[in-house]
């Protein structure tokens, strides 16, 4: 079967919380045989969800060998988070303890969980979507505000709702085909063909939408990037120190002294922001700084939003499609207030003049290159839910030119098809190694 041996009749436990040195460790176990195991560890079993304080033994029955006084909660299934039976162990967090109580375990018939195995769980005992468990790994690996509301209102079901009422209006969608189908002489009111031609390209319209609003939630999930970008000196990597808060890139006076780009984030506005520091751009002999200018445009090319700085008394000629002009130095030059009808902002990072407003302004970027759809419908997340859609509209797309009722109906039902693979709920077989991999182990 599948590449992780995924078998959901073993009993799974894993160490649920951090490795770090912390004061409670938690090891969940889920699987039909957790009453079996408990019993073994724990002599008798607690109260259903009630957290009881026990004595873990590595065999209850004949009290040999005591390995730590615990907080015991029992889960039988299928009302809990994986949908199965299972326990916790909210053991103290020494790793001799750790290693101990998970010898126990397998003594009594568990084996170690593979990583994202909790929540593959869950979703096969449809206890959530495939939507929903990967808003569940966003949110363990969120690291910014942004992050984390992105990610708890898709593992709340909020994505998986409008892909759903998606799927749901289609397959109204394909009734109606179905009686064209089936009914073809009857005389069928000529308003049922056109209903279903508004009602696909309403369909239609909204899924563009939501694909070209995508945009904003991949950029909260991964992160937008600003491109810093200008000729030798004009103070970039110390712009970049300046944002990051830390000596990233090294600052010299001499022209060229960044030849690579380098990548620091922070967080501005409940984003992750990546600034990269690039190379001067200049014509030059030397063959790294060569590949390092070649390497500049390549990130001005593909970041959110390009930062053009110039030093004072070097304007520059040109300006780079939608580029944020940064006049620096202007402690010791003249910086025009605009440029081609660009305005510019004025900065010194020597005296931090102007430094307040282009944060400011900065800020502000980052929240247009992220705001919410202006219809308030969840965002697209992940590249997977982006191909989704977008089959879904080519399948829509060939319905719309299509004149024969049967092959329309096909069409239609490919791309339910596609929106059920994104849910979950049609042919994921081959996906499931892939998503739930990505999770920790524990989860
Ligand atoms: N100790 C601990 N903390 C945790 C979890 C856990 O499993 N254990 N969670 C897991 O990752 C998250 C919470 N998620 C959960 C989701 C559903 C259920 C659950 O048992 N739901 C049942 C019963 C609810 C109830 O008893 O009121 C239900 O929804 O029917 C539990 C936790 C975060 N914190
Ligand atoms: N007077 C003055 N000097 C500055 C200012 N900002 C940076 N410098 C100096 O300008 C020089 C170049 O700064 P960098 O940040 O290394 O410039 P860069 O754009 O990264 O240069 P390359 O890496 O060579 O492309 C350094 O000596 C800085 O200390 C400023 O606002 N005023
Ligand atoms: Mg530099």
């Amino acid at each position: 079967m599948a590449a992780l041996g995924y078998q959901a009749e073993d009993t799974i436990f894993a160490l649920s919380t951090g490795i770090e040195r912390a004061a409670i460790a938690v090891l969940r176990v889920s699987g039909a045989g957790s009453r079996n195991i408990l019993l073994q560890v724990c002599g008798k079993l607690p109260v259903a969800r009630k957290a009881v304080l026990r004595k873990i033994w590595n065999n209850a029955s004949t009290q040999d060998d005591l390995l730590d006084e615990a907080l015991v909660l029992w889960f039988p299934g299928p009302q809990n988070y994986t949908g199965e039976d299972g326990f916790e162990l909210h053991l103290h967090a020494g790793p001799a303890i750790i290693r101990a109580v998970s010898e126990a375990l397998v003594n009594a018939g568990a084996r170690p969980a593979e990583p994202g195995e909790f929540t593959r769980r869950a979703f096969v005992n449809g206890r959530m979507d495939l939507v929903e468990a990967e808003g569940i790994a966003d949110l363990v690996a969120a690291e910014t505000d942004g992050q984390r509301k992105l990610a708890l209102a898709q593992a709340d079901g909020a994505l998986s709702q409008l892909y759903s009422g998606w799927s749901e209006r289609l397959k109204k969608i394909l009734a109606f085909q179905e009686a064209l189908i089936d009914f073809p002489d009857e005389d069928l009111p000529a308003e049922v063909e056109e209903g279903i031609n508004q009602e696909i390209q309403k369909l239609q319209f909204e899924m563009q939408q939501h694909i070209a609003d995508g945009e904003h939630g991949e950029r909260i999930r991964q992160g937008v990037v600003f491109a810093i970008t200008g000729p030798p000196n004009a103070g970039k990597s110390s712009l970049l120190n300046w944002l990051t808060g830390r000596d990233t890139a090294i600052v010299s006076s001499k022209a060229g002294t960044t030849r690579d780009a380098l990548e620091a984030a922070c967080i501005l506005a409940g984003i992750k922001v990546t600034f990269v520091d690039t190379a001067g751009l200049r014509e030059t002999d030397d063959e790294i700084e060569a590949e390092g200018v070649r390497r500049a445009l390549f990130h001005v090319k593909q970041a959110d939003c390009v930062l053009q700085m110039f030093p004072a008394n070097e304007p520059p000629d040109d300006i780079f499609p939608g580029a944020t002009l940064i006049g620096n130095k202007v402690d010791i030059g003249e910086i025009p207030k605009t440029i081609l009808g660009k305005d510019v902002f004025a900065i010194s990072l020597k005296t931090g003049d102007g430094l307040p407003e282009l944060y400011t302004f900065l800020q502000r970027k980052v929240e247009e290159l992220t705001a919410a759809s202006a219809s308030g419908a969840p965002l697209l997340t992940r590249a997977r839910h982006k191909a989704g859609v977008q089959e879904a509209v080519r399948c829509l797309h060939a319905a719309l030119l299509q004149d024969w009722p049967e092959l329309r109906g096909e069409e239609l039902r490919l791309a339910m098809r596609a929106l059920g693979r994104l849910t979950g709920h049609v042919g994921v077989e081959d996906l499931l190694d892939t998503i739930f991999g990505q999770f920790c182990i524990g989860k």
